[in-house]
Order: C-alpha cells, then structure tokens, then sequence
C-alpha cells in the first residue's frame, strides 16, 4: 500500500500515550509500536544506569524511528507512541521526504498526570522528571490535541472525529482532460479525493456527480457541483487542486474560493499559468493567509493519469504540506524517485513549466522539418520516415517526442496517411511565445525556441503562402547527394539542434534564476523532466547528471557535450545549406547553427553596431585596450 498514515501519539510521560495508541491501533485495524522500543543498546543502558539521555543521544534513535515510519507508510500504516516533545525531534521524525503522518498531541494539566503517575501501582514516580519534561515540552504547531481528562473510549472518539477520517485529502476542481485524469491518478495512489466541476445550465451538468459514478464503488471519492459543500467536505488544512484554463478561469474559481476557505488552506494551480500571474496570485492569496503553489504539469491525458512531471513553485511551507500529493501522482525517474521536486519561490514553478513547453515547441519544429526534408527533398514515405526514426531511437536518440512522430506517421484512414489530411496550420495556447518574451525581458537568446514560435505563427497565414507560392513559384529541388550520406547527416544534425536547444532552455532558466534569486537546482529540474513529460528523453537523463556534477553551468561547456557537438556540428551545417539552397525553409535547424557559430565565436560582428550606435547616437563603446569600466565617445564625422 502507499501514502499509508503514521499516527504519532505523543506527549509527556504519563499522557497515556501507550494505552490510548494501543487503542486506538486496535480501533483502526493497524500495528501499534512504543518508540521505546527502538532506543539503541547504548541508550537502553544508560538510562538503566539512571541516567537522563540528552540530544545527542536521542538523534540515531529518532533517526531509526524516521526510517521506520518511511517502512509503514508503504505497508498498512500504523500507530506510534512517542514523547516527541521537542519541534525538533517532530522534525526528525518527520524525514525527508513527503510524509504521511497524522499527530496527536496528548494535553493534561501538570496535576492531572501527577496524581495519575503518583496512581500507578509498582511505578516510582519522582516529580522533578514531570516537571523536567513539562519544561521540556514545545506546544506542536500541527495535528490535532486531545484533552486527556476522559475515558479511553471518549479519546479515541474525539481523536477520530478530529482527524476527520470521513473528510477527503484533498480536493480537485475541474473535471476537464488533466483533470480527470489526475483525479483518478489521485485515487490510484489511496487519497480520499472531493471533486468538483462548475455547473452550467443545460451544457455542464451533473460532471462531478458522473464521474463519481463512473469510478468503482469502492472509491473514496465525493463529487460536487456546489462548492461550498465540495469545500466543506475536506479536511483541515485544506489541500485544492484547481485544473481550468490559465487566465480568467482561474481567476474565477480563485475569487469564488477566497470567501470558503480558512487560514492555511492551500491552492494548487496545475494550469499553465504564467508566472507573473503566478506571482500576483499568491500575493493576494497570503494576504488572506491562503497558501498558492503554481505548479507546471506535463505529460498530457497519458502522464496526469499514469504519472505526469510535476514543477510546483511557492512558499516552501505550503510544499511541505501539500507537496505529498504531488510527489505520489508524478511519474518515477529510472532510480525510482518522484519526478515533482520543490522548485523554488514565486512564480518559479510555471516559469520552468514555461520553458519546458519553449523546449517542446523546438523540438516539435525539430521534427516537423526532419519529417518535411525527408518527405520532400529525399521523396520517403511516411512508412519509410517512420523507420529512419525508430532506426535513430535505436542508435540512442530516444525521445518521447521521436517515439510519438515515428508511431503517428504509420497512421492511416482509408487508403490514405492520416498526416497528409492534416491541415498545415500549427495551433498554440502562448507558452512557446511566453519564453520568448521573457527571454527579451531577462536580456538572454532564445534562438530555436522563438523561431519555433514564429514557424506556427507563418503556418497560420495559410492562404497568404499559398498565394506567395503561386507567384513565386521557386522550385524546390530534390536531393542531389547520396541519399545515405544526407541520412546520416540529418541524425547528426537532429542530435546537436536538440543538444543546443536544449541548452538554450537552460539559459532562460539559470538567467531568471539569477535575477529573482530563485536557487534553481538545474539537475534536479532536468531530472523530474525525465519522465512523465513530454520533452522526456535520453539526452535528458545526460543533462540531469551533467549539472550534478555542476549546477549553473552551460550545458555547451561540458566536456561530454563539446564532444559531441564536434562530430555533430559540421553535418547541421551542410544539411541546413543543403535544404536552404534547393528552397526548404529550415527555421529550428538554421538558428541552431548560426546560434552554435556566434556562441563558439570568440570575435563576434557587434564592434560594428557599438561603432554604429555611437556614430549616430553619441551611445559610447568600450576598448579591446583599455580597462571594461571606460566608456568612449568619438566624434566620427570630424
Ligand atoms: N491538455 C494537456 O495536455 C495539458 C494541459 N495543461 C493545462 O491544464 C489546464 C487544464 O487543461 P485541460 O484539462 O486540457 O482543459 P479542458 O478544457 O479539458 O478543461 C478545462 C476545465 O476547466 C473548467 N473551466 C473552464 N472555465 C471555467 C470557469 N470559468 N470556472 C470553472 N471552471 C472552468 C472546465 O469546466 P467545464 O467542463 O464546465 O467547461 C473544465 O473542467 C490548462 O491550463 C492547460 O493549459 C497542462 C499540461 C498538459
Ligand atoms: O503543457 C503541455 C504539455 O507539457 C501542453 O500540451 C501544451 O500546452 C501544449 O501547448 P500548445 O497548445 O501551445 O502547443
């Protein structure tokens, strides 16, 4: 079982930890274990030698204790009574990763439990340890907290009521694509999920109440279209994941919610919003102490039901808090490991879900101008492009992306390729052109990814191309070089444009990373892209251990890569001077390589246009001879 809950009953010596957590482990049908239990040989003997143990003690135990609550959170659960009386040692036992505990904190007065103790039969009770521990004892800030002064029965009642067993998790809005099919990735990993789907007369009906009812009957799911009750039906703090469109949708819900939520709730965006949106989003919301983690999603339909990439940005508490969700639903890298990690502050999270999209548009444009090369300058069939794609798969280029336009190549209606009855017109929803504005904004050079932008947008004016073609007419000439040879120059060319686009990306990233002081971890942020999203690849696994050896480098500056590049680079140039000459528009190829040029070139033409602005403008230059902080202003006409 997964995401199985750890109840830790806690509180001084004499609380009643041991007999209410064995009651209540009985109630709950889960295994009950005494933290004493787990003291090292070391620590048993001293305090058998009548000595108090101190922190330093304390650590491997409580450190044994965590890896023990990491063990019943895969298996049924369980209940554990612990004193756990300092924030500290709670944080110690909370681990590193999500975790799945539920805290019960046991409160009596300081005479209650010194008559209690003083009660016990064949136990010596010495008061100055009731009192040490009192003083010792740090009030938790989460969990629930029990008053001691009932029976047993009446605690383990008011415990339940308090957890709320009967209240979801979590709650998801939005029963659109992404959606649903995180809803049902969401029950797949045992949440008690509420969701909830606007109500529009006569076109949304009844969504949430069908979806419910489509799921098994065992689920534990509630469906609403009120979102008062759909709010109400959660547990305290409240975790909501609002899946809507960016923009207005999810302003809307947004508003709609404020009013129904309490102190430290907290929203998840899933959408792709921008950043900036992002930003004033979670400043209005903490003002009315609501807690918002804009988070990037990617994998499609497919990746949210089986296990998407997750990027969530936000305050770190809310991550701590609701990142569990999050960490169970993604997809797992190789090692097993969730591919959602914490991404940073603000509105970081959509920010690099921003420029995942940028990089997915490139290499979409990447292999829509393969394809086109292929089909028209060498004359395949999408049969025979189809093969040549999976043959590069083989060779190690493997890609989600290369997979999923080598399989849909094959597909056919009638006698005819499906790909040849699709209108030539690229859609776009604005992330692609999102990264190209804030790479103008942040000052960085965004070459593949803009031209990918601008390639859709060309598409668009499909009937002012057709008419440019009928008065034009430029022949668009066949390959003339030995088919195998311009083959095998494509692979090279298709292997360095991903590698530089790839590291265009990266770019944008560490830039904004530097400028909003987000400290993003770039290994880590190529590693949840591993899998689960659409620009998973084998080149991203490489990306992700090159930055482990050194965050905030260039990807074109490790050696692995300056290797490759070498081999790779000279073919990309005669494929682009190939297809250029015989008519091929070539935008993502052709930037690349005139990227890779100006970025390898020590000397660049810019003297020229400093020498320029300051011939008409008067804007200064500086001096290959003298030092970078002299600004320099000729009178060019005297
Ligand atoms: N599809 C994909 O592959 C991916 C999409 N995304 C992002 O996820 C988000 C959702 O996408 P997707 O599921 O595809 O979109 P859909 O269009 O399939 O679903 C949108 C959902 O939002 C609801 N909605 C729209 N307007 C409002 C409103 N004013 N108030 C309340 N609810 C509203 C819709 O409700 P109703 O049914 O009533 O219209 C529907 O449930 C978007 O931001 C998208 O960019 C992210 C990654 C991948
Ligand atoms: O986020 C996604 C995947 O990661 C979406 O599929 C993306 O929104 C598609 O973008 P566009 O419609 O602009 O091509």
């Amino acid at each position: 079982m997964q995401n199985a809950i750890v109840y830790i009953v806690f509180g001084v010596s004499g609380s009643g930890k041991t007999t209410v957590g064995k009651a209540l482990g009985e109630n709950l049908g889960i295994p009950f274990y005494d933290a004493d239990d787990f003291h090292p040989k070391e620590n048993i003997q001293k305090m058998s030698d009548g000595f108090p143990l101190n922190d330093i003690d304390r650590a491997p135990w409580l450190l044994k204790l965590a890896d023990a609550i990491s063990e019943w959170n895969v298996k049924e659960g369980a209940v554990l009574a612990c004193s756990a009386l300092k924030e500290s040692y709670r944080n110690t036992l909370k681990g590193i990763g999500p975790n799945y505990i539920k805290w019960i904190f046991l409160e009596g007065s300081f005479e209650l439990i010194e008559n209690r103790l003083e009660a016990r039969k064949n136990h010596f009770f010495k008061k100055e340890m009731l009192v040490s521990q009192f003083e010792t004892l740090e009030k938790p800030k989460e969990g629930i907290a029990i008053n001691i002064d009932k029976s047993i029965d009446q605690i383990i009642n008011e415990i339940k009521s308090k957890l709320n067993t009967n209240k979801s998790e979590i709650g998801l809005i939005g029963l659109g694509v992404m959606g649903k099919s995180l809803a049902k990735n969401l029950l797949s990993n045992n949440f008690r999920l509420s969701v909830y789907n606007r109500h529009v007369d006569g076109i949304e009906v009844d969504v949430a109440k069908r979806f419910v009812e489509d799921q098994s009957e065992s689920e534990p799911i509630l469906g609403f279209d009120d979102l008062e009750k759909f709010v109400n039906s959660i547990e305290q703090p409240r975790t909501i994941m609002v899946m809507v469109n960016a923009g207005k949708p999810i302003d809307l819900v947004i508003e709609a919610l404020i009013p129904l939520l309490s102190n430290g709730d907290c929203i998840i965006d899933g959408g792709n919003s921008h950043y900036k949106a992002t930003i004033e989003r979670s400043e209005k919301l903490a003002k009315s102490n609501i807690h918002f983690l804009g988070t990037g999603i990617s994998g499609g339909e497919e990746g949210a039901l089986k296990g998407p990439s997750i990027m969530p940005g936000g305050a770190k508490a809310a991550y701590e808090r609701s990142g569990k969700y999050l960490e169970a639903i993604a997809a797992k890298d190789k090692s097993d490991r969730s591919c959602c990690t914490y991404i940073g502050p603000d509105g970081s999270g959509h920010f690099v879900k921003m420029v995942h999209n940028g990089i997915e548009y490139a290499e979409m444009q990447l292999l829509a101008e393969t394809y086109h090369l292929l089909r028209f300058y060498l004359s395949k069939t999408p049969i025979e492009i189809s093969d040549i794609f999976k043959n590069w798969i083989q060779n190690g280029a493997q890609s989600y992306l290369l997979e999923i336009t080598a399989d849909l190549l094959l597909k056919k209606e009638n006698e005819d390729f499906l790909i040849d009855k699709i209108l030539d017109k690229a859609g776009q929803k604005g992330t692609g052109g999102w990264s190209t504005v804030a790479a103008l904004e942040l000052g960085v050079s965004l070459p593949t990814i803009s031209e990918s932008v601008m390639a859709r947008n060309v598409s668009g004016i499909k009937s002012k191309r057709v008419e440019a073609s009928e008065i034009y007419k430029l022949d668009k000439s066949q390959c003339d070089l030995d088919e195998e040879t311009f083959i095998n120059n494509l692979e090279k060319a298709f292997i360095a444009t991903s590698i530089i686009n790839h590291h265009i990306g990266f770019e944008l990233m560490q830039e904004a990373s530097t400028t909003n002081q987000w400290e993003l971890n770039l290994s880590e942020i190529a590693r949840i892209w591993t899998n689960g999203c659409i620009i998973r690849s084998t080149l991203m696994e490489k990306i992700s251990e090159l930055f482990l050896l050194k965050n905030q480098s260039s990807l074109l500056l490790f050696p692995a890569i300056v290797q490759t590049l070498k081999s790779n680079v000279t073919a990309l140039s005669e494929v682009v001077s190939a297809g250029l000459k015989s008519g091929y528009p070539l935008p993502v190829l052709s930037s690349a390589i005139n990227y890779f040029y100006s970025y390898t070139s020590a000397q660049s033409s810019a003297n020229i246009i400093q020498a320029q602005r300051d011939y008409f403008g008067a804007h200064t230059y500086q001096r290959v001879d003298k030092p970078l902080d002299q600004y320099f202003h000729t009178n060019w006409k005297s």
